[in-house]
């Protein structure tokens, strides 16, 4: 088989995992050419092996691609493609990690040619630290990695990049576009911003602060590790998944507001009712989903 030529645009956490991977992998079998924006980005990438040439030029880095993974922010990527579409080549598939689909996916729609296609992708695996120093090669392994079906995808296209994306050795699936954003809002959107919202309870716990400070355990760290993400990335989901993190905001609300009534009136039935209903819903899902879960 003939030598893969793969451009990652945003070779950071995500786009620099996938690179790690199948350089690992595929060896030569695959050139991989990334789009970085600073020498020191370039040389980092080049060096940690999860590219073999970098760039800033966008020319160079999709000229000859047979794939382009895109893994910019997401309000990055409809630019980005305006950008490199008159130097990509006919039959070229440009496929995403964006963490929204239905923005992505209808705006895309609008500028594509139908000699470009088009996959949208979204790994369901990351960390809450950025950039290309914080990839690793197995990231997506035994990880969910959502596919969204499009019927005007031939099927010879998708498996040729479902060839090189089953190296990641993720657990593909596939969904439509409403689904995953509604479901995305609800286990990873909201939980995002539920997390900063306690931080921001500590923040707010006046002259307690630095005792609470004192007393923090694994409670507050499992409860507020992905608060740490990147803003800059979470600011572009939240405003390309509006509808579905504003109502999933609301039952969230809903919920919190109708514990707090029961805890305010001490109707203890009502909260162990509460807390029984989550912890068998979440050993449940664990023990289906045949995860290990790291409990210390
Ligand atoms: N971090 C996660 O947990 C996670 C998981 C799944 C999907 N995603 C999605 O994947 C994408 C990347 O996330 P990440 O965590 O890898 O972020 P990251 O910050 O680690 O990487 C993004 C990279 O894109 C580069 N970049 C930003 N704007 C650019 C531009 N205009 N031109 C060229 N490069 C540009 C940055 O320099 C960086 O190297 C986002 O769309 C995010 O929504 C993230
Ligand atoms: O593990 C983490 O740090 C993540 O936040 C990963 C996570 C998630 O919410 O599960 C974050 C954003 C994505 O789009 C997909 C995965």
């Amino acid at each position: 088989m003939s030598r893969i030529n793969l451009a990652v645009i945003g070779v950071g956490l995500i786009g620099g995992s996938l690179g790690l991977c199948l350089k690992n992998k595929l060896g030569d079998a695959i050139h991989i050419t990334g789009l970085c924006r600073t020498e020191e980005s370039m040389r980092r990438a080049v060096e940690m092996g999860a590219v073999d040439e970098a760039t800033a030029d966008i020319a160079a880095v999709v000229g000859d691609a047979d794939i382009v993974f895109l893994s910019p922010p997401v309000l990055q990527i409809v630019p980005m493609v305006e950008r490199i579409l008159p130097f990509l080549k006919p039959g070229t598939i440009l496929t995403d990690a964006g963490s929204t689909k239905g923005f992505l996916c209808e705006a895309l729609k609008k500028i594509l040619p139908p000699s470009i296609y088009y996959i949208a992708g979204h790994p369901m695996t990351g960390r809450e630290k950025s950039g290309v120093t914080a990839a690793t090669k197995d990231l997506f392994r035994g990880k969910a990695y959502v596919i969204i079906e499009d019927p005007s995808v031939p099927p010879e296209v998708m498996e040729r990049l479902m060839h090189i994306l089953r190296y990641t050795e993720a657990n593909f699936t596939t969904l439509d576009l409403a689904r995953h954003d509604r479901c995305a809002a609800v286990i990873s959107h909201v939980p995002h911003l539920a997390a900063a919202a306690l931080v921001t309870l500590l923040n707010r716990s006046g002259d307690d602060l630095d005792s609470c400070l004192k007393l923090i355990g694994g409670g507050f760290k499992d409860t507020t590790r992905i608060a740490s993400s990147n803003a800059d990335m979470w600011a572009d989901i939240c405003m390309t998944n509006r509808k579905p993190i504003v109502d999933a905001l609301h039952e969230m609300q809903a919920i919190l507001g109708t514990v707090a009534d029961a805890v305010e009136r001490g109707d203890r039935a009502a909260i162990y009712d509460y807390f029984t209903a989550s912890k068998q819903r979440r050993d449940s899902i664990l023990h289906d989903a045949g995860q290990k879960f790291d409990t210390n």
